[in-house]
């Protein structure tokens, strides 16, 4: 099934629970060790994966400080619930050629070609080693500079992704918070064109713990989003006052 984590290589430590995973990473590990991966079933064939340790410390502040320098970053300005305002991060789009153009919250972004980011085909290759059967082909990219930097709740659930999209997101630099949270049932359901960039709803019904997951997204950290996440689940990174340098966020998405 696409998006499936069914297909995980099994070399990685037996699964454990990500509320008790929280042991400090050691700066000088190697990028041969087993990586230790968590699985969460979200349950009605939702999935997320959390590798920790993705790849190694020293290598993902080399790619870290690349990244930043190097990539084009812009600071759009977007368009939710018919407002206009600049996206809180930068962004920056990268695709493979001759895929249907990615467009959302009325912003289409400019595709730029791996071929000018060789670093993020290494990336790319490390992803696809560690999600077998996978085969992602654009790439959108965040920076944010600091703690009033943010992605509001949204599910990149845009068509081209199909029904069960599987999202990949590496992390660099600061550590924050993701979270997910269900989204309400139909009949409560506002309709969304596009990414709620605003904080959370104030008279947003309580959720059950179950219904509602943080976590820890570190640097040098896999989140794998699979199966059913994006039509069933929001995700967000809201603004966090003690977060005082930049994340830079790779998620690798398959466009069909
Ligand atoms: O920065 C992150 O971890 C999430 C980014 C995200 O959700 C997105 O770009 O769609
Ligand atoms: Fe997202």
């Amino acid at each position: 099934m696409s998006g499936s984590l069914s297909k995980l290589r099994t070399e990685h430590d037996p699964v454990t629970d990500p509320g008790k995973s929280t042991a400090p990473e050691p700066e000088n590990e190697t990028a041969d060790k087993p990586k230790k991966a968590v699985v969460l079933d979200l349950g009605n064939g939702s999935q997320v994966l959390h590798m920790q340790r993705f790849i190694s410390y020293q290598d993902s502040w080399k790619y870290f400080d690349y990244l930043d320098k190097n990539i084009p970053w812009t600071r759009p300005t977007i368009t939710v619930f018919a407002r206009s305002h600049v996206q809180p991060r930068d962004t920056c789009y990268v695709a493979s050629v001759g895929l249907t153009q990615l467009a959302y919250s009325g912003y289409q972004p400019h595709a730029y070609s791996w071929d000018e980011f060789p670093p993020l085909k290494e990336i790319l290759d490390l992803v696809h080693k560690v999600l077998p059967g996978s085969s992602f082909n654009s790439l959108l990219l965040n920076r944010y500079k600091g703690g009033n930097d943010y992605v509001g709740w949204h599910a990149d659930d845009e068509k081209l992704y199909g029904p069960t999209p599987q999202i990949a997101s590496v992390s660099f630099g600061c550590d924050r918070d993701f979270l997910l949270k269900k989204k309400p049932s139909k009949s409560v359901q506002v309709k969304s064109t596009g990414r709620n960039e605003g904080p959370p709803s104030k008279r947003s019904k309580k959720l059950s713990s179950s219904d509602q997951h943080t976590f820890l997204l570190k640097h040098g950290s896999l989140l794998v989003m699979s199966g059913y996440t994006q039509r069933d689940w929001l995700h967000s990174v809201p603004k966090r006052a003690k977060a005082e340098s930049a994340r830079i966020n790779l998620t690798f998405r398959r466009i069909l």
